[in-house]
């Protein structure tokens, strides 16, 4: 389970995310939605010990890891996939799934073992393992960027806008894997921009504005109340990783904990980092 419990988060002296309470059960999928700029990146990085805390704890299993930097939550078991796929493109697609495995001290048959999971959930990673990471399409990064992160078969996965600039098509392929890693019991934080093929693939979902988190869930029921699909759904609500990139707009809730003022929040010199 992960926990974030009252999790603030800053950049410089503007407050990104405001005490912001949210699980993450083994074996589930929940969607992280929201605007630009709503914090969903700061949420994920903050979890994966990117970007520290200012308030609240990061809990993992019951134990506090928010003094713990990103490498040893990895270590522990929770993997980032950020947001603009990030391969290694000079790197062969096999180059950048060992990458994965870098500090796991796996060997043989066990490593390669973990290579041919990865392979059989993307198989068209195993055709093009010689290839360069930069001669694949879009869509075919972003399945190499999972593939990296779950090499190391992580407890948790976070992943930041793995539609981003994909088509329809290829955001259904690669969403639809998420559901064969929760089957085996991963835990996974889907940020999206694209709220309806998210909440298609989740269980539930946690809705950010300005920081704050507005509304949490169960995927059925943002995906049915009128209230979501007519303010950001869309008419293809129902049609759960349909074509339409549903986008959220500025605001669609009251705050349970309204924010003194809209956009970034500026703190005070006495709650600064
Ligand atoms: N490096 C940074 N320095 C200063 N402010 C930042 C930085 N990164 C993000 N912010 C600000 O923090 C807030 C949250 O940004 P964040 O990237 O977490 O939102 P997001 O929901 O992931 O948006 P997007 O989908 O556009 O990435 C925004 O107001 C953003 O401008």
């Amino acid at each position: 389970m992960i926990e974030l419990n009252g999790l603030g988060a800053h950049y410089s002296r503007v407050a990104a995310l405001r005490s912001i309470d949210l699980q993450v059960a083994p074996g589930e999928v929940v969607a992280l939605l929201g605007a630009n700029g709503a914090g969903k990146s700061t949420l994920l990085h903050s979890t994966a010990g990117l970007h520290r805390a200012v308030t609240g704890k990061v809990l993992f299993n019951g134990t506090d890891v928010t003094s713990l930097d990103a490498a040893e939550r990895t270590r522990r078991g929770i993997s980032l996939v950020p947001a603009g796929r990030q391969v290694f493109t000079d790197l062969t697609v096999g180059q950048n799934l060992e990458l994965g495995l870098h500090g796991t001290g796996l060997r043989g048959a066990e490593r390669k073992g973990r290579l041919d999971q990865a392979f059989e959930l993307f198989p068209i990673l195993q055709d093009f393992a010689d290839r360069a990471a930069g001669l694949l399409s879009g869509g075919q990064q972003q399945m190499l960027a999972i593939a990296r992160a779950l090499v190391r078969r992580p407890a948790f996965l976070l992943l930041d806008e793995p539609s981003l600039g994909l088509a329809p098509q290829i955001v259904t392929q690669i969403l639809s894997v998420l559901t064969r890693l929760t089957d085996d019991g991963m835990g996974v934080l889907l940020a999206e921009q694209n709220a309806t093929a998210a909440l298609g693939v989740s269980q539930r979902g946690a809705i950010l504005e300005n920081g704050v988190l507005v509304r949490s869930d169960s995927a059925a029921a943002l995906l049915t109340d009128p209230d979501v699909s007519n303010h950001y759904l869309g008419s293809s609500a129902v049609d759960a990783g349909s074509d339409t990139r549903a986008t959220l707009p500025n605001r669609i809730f009251e705050p349970m904990h309204p924010p003194t003022r809209r956009g970034p929040i500026l703190v005070g010199p006495t709650s600064g980092p």
